[in-house]
């Protein structure tokens, strides 16, 4: 029978088959955060069990840290606890944390797979919705409840029912100035948010074939936007490059023998999914959202639709735009370069691109947050800062930040936020703040410009 790699993986991973019910699936990697852990430790200690295997779980602080500061202790009593929480219960069940201020400390999503943690073939959860994110290796990675957490925790296991399979094809040219997270929202936009509801779904086609790491964990990222349970992209010789000599990667002769394996899980020619959809990558155009879901997508240089419903009003009520209103020239006074979707090097290298010898826009408050410690040195060793700071901005400390209001950085209410994240919803950047996802080109030419800009007319 044909395969997919999604197949591939998961049949690798099964300990014990149900028939016609769940199937135990074995984790290869867990990975862990202040916010989903604390519960699932404090269960595993009130029953008297201990953590299965300690050495397959890292943890790291990110949803809770501040970006600035970060060498003094955290104003914020909530986030003081949470971070101390987690410290403390790395350390009594001997799992290995990079907290705050570690070299290896990060988001979640951006740390793992810099250090090599994450590999093709792996199965690896973490109480985080954008976990899909690791999928762009070619593992099945996905978030998982509090409750599933500390089902790890137990056995390293997870009692779960296969999904069902959903192919994404993107084949053909993009145009320039067209990103990956342009691609993905562009599919959002197609699809909605609920195309995805059930399935697991692989990204195909030439533009992901020749897109970096980088790109395809912005794709995967945001898998989890159309309901997918996760997302997943072919291991190639890009990823295998990626992850030869990182960190905790195999090394020499193990390495050859893993590339070996990793070759034969491509999904198999004439393999059959459930579901299947095909786009044509010269139809995207830089996009941006205009609503509170990420499937409230246009063209930067397209209108906001002029539907008639109750959800859909209240949303353009909420983000205070018109049916039919154009975004071009829109002030904006926050931009956001950041979060597990765009935080890596590739999308520093991007801004700094536009940005090198312009001026920051005067209303602007923009917040350029590396995704971890070791990108926030990359910016620095690459000369990066120094674009930004000749511009005006200046370079925060890992984290999540603005991405949700869980830190010190929140939009104010009633601003817009040009935001390089994966969430629009109501609030999540700050009580009533309005947020406009967008690639951090679109994002970096808004910091400058203090408007949105039809960014294909400033390429050079
Ligand atoms: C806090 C965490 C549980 C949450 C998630 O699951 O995704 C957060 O990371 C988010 O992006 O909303
Ligand atoms: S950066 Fe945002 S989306 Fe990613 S894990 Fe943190 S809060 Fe969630």
């Amino acid at each position: 029978m044909k395969k997919t790699l999604f197949d591939k993986v998961w049949d690798a991973h099964v300990v014990k088959e149900i028939e016609n019910g769940p199937q135990i699936l074995y984790i290869d990697q867990h990975l862990i955060h202040e916010v989903t852990s604390p519960q699932a430790f404090n269960e595993l200690e009130h029953r008297g069990i201990p953590i299965f295997r300690p050495n397959q779980v890292v943890a790291t602080a990110d949803h809770n840290t501040p970006t600035i500061d970060q060498h003094l202790p955290v104003k914020d009593p909530l986030s003081r606890n949470q971070l101390a929480q987690l410290t403390k219960n790395c350390e009594k069940n001997d799992i290995t944390l990079y907290g705050l201020g570690h070299k290896y400390n990060g988001i979640v999503h951006v740390m793992a797979p810099e250090l090599g943690i994450t590999q093709p073939g792996m199965t690896m959860v973490c109480g985080d919705s954008h976990t899909s994110t690791h999928g762009a290796f070619g593992s099945i990675a996905f978030g998982i409840g509090t409750s599933q957490v500390a089902q790890v925790f137990a056995s390293q296991c997870l009692l779960l029912q296969k999904p069902k399979s959903l192919r994404v094809n993107v084949n053909g040219k993009l145009k320039p100035g067209v990103l990956a997270k342009d691609v993905i929202l562009y599919v959002i936009a197609k699809l909605g948010t609920n195309a995805g509801t059930g399935y697991f779904c692989e990204y195909a086609g030439n533009v992901f074939e020749e897109m970096s790491m980088e790109g395809r964990m912005t794709v995967c990222n945001m898998s989890i936007e159309m309901g997918a349970r996760g997302g997943m992209i072919a291991p190639d010789e890009t990823t295998f490059e990626y992850v030869k000599g990182k960190e905790f990667a195999p090394k020499g002769e193990a390495f050859e023998q893993k590339v070996t394996y990793w070759k034969t899980l491509p999904t198999d020619k004439g393999a059959v999914f459930d579901k299947e959809y095909h786009f044509d990558a010269s139809d995207i155009e830089p996009m941006i959202t205009y609503g509170t879901n990420p499937g409230m997508g246009i063209k930067v240089t397209s209108t906001i639709p002029t539907e008639s419903n109750a959800s859909f009003e209240k949303s353009l009520a909420y983000m205070n735009f018109e049916k039919g209103q154009s975004l071009i020239d829109h002030k904006i006074n926050y931009v956001f370069i950041g979060s597990c979707t765009n935080s890596r090097i590739e999308d520093f290298r991007v801004a700094a691109s536009y940005i090198k010898g312009k001026k920051k826009a005067a209303n602007v408050t923009a917040w350029f947050v590396p995704g971890s410690q070791q990108v926030a040195s990359q910016i620095v060793d690459e000369g990066l800062n120094e674009i930004f700071e000749e511009a005006g901005f200046k370079l925060r400390q890992p984290g999540c930040s603005a991405c949700l209001a869980m830190n010190d950085d929140k939009i104010p209410e009633g601003e817009y936020c040009v935001s390089t994240s994966n969430r629009n919803f109501e609030g999540r950047q700050g009580q009533g703040a309005r947020t406009i996802l967008a690639s951090p080109l679109v994002a970096a030419a808004t910091a400058i410009e203090g408007k949105i800009v039809d960014i294909t007319k400033h390429l050079n």
